[in-house]
């Protein structure tokens, strides 16, 4: 399988965090929907989480927007804004709507403790740092997926009930999306601190980064950990 280039700084950031990754995009819930053995309640009640998580990912990203230094990176962040509204939502609207939860049943669901603490990790990154501080805690969400529905596309078994699920991470407008967003992030690294690899905010960039891979592990073992 060819890896995809989804940007130098996120290459960088990745390998650094390998293990946490690897835990991150291996987790059993992900090999559960690639093998159909995940069970249907945890993947429900995932989407309902996940429905809230999108709500407050979709604020931080709009934060992006606000810390933007050019057009080009306030346009790919409203992009992405855009995609989580109005394109990735739709996915959890009508798979719960099908199981009988109303689109306000979504809206207003209480937070798992792991989905508060991933979604408001994320804002607080933006609103103490800056639109760097931002990305490297935004990427593992936005990639880990494209990676996961990636290799799911390609893995799956023929019978899972959860092929709506990849084939929305696997899909060429979302591959795509996650291209644009990490040429960008390597822009506007080099725009603000030059050389990634040799630069004084390298760690604690990295460290958001691997904070953020981490509470995606969370997140799924809260799908697996149904209250
Ligand atoms: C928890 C989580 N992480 C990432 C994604 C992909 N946008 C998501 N929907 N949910």
């Amino acid at each position: 399988m060819t890896a995809p280039d989804y940007g130098h700084s996120f290459a960088l950031w990745r390998g650094a965090a390998a293990e946490d990754w690897q835990g991150y995009t291996h987790h059993p819930f992900v090999e559960g929907l690639r093998d159909g053995s995940l069970p249907r309640r945890c993947f429900l009640n995932y989407l309902i989480q996940d429905y809230v998580f999108l709500v407050h990912f979709a604020r931080a990203w709009s934060m992006a927007v606000v810390k933007s230094e050019t057009l080009e990176e306030m346009k790919t962040c409203a992009t992405t804004v855009d995609a989580l509204v109005n394109h990735e939502m739709a996915l959890h609207i009508r798979t719960c709507g099908e199981a009988g939860i109303s689109e306000a049943a979504l809206f207003n669901a209480t937070e798992a403790p792991a989905n508060l603490a991933y979604t408001r990790y994320v804002l607080d990154a933006g609103m103490q740092g800056d639109f760097l501080d931002l990305m490297a805690a935004l990427l593992p969400c936005v990639m880990g997926y494209a990676e996961i529905g990636q290799r799911l596309a390609q893995t799956r078994s023929a019978d899972t009930p959860y092929a709506e699920w990849i084939d929305t991470y696997a899909d060429l407008g979302y591959q795509k999306m996650c291209q644009t967003v990490g040429a960008m992030v390597d822009q506007s690294v080099a725009r603000r601190i030059g050389d990634l690899e040799h630069a004084p905010r390298r760690d604690t960039l990295q460290k958001r980064f691997a904070t953020a891979t981490r509470l995606e592990i969370g997140f799924w073992q809260m799908g697996l950990d149904l209250p």
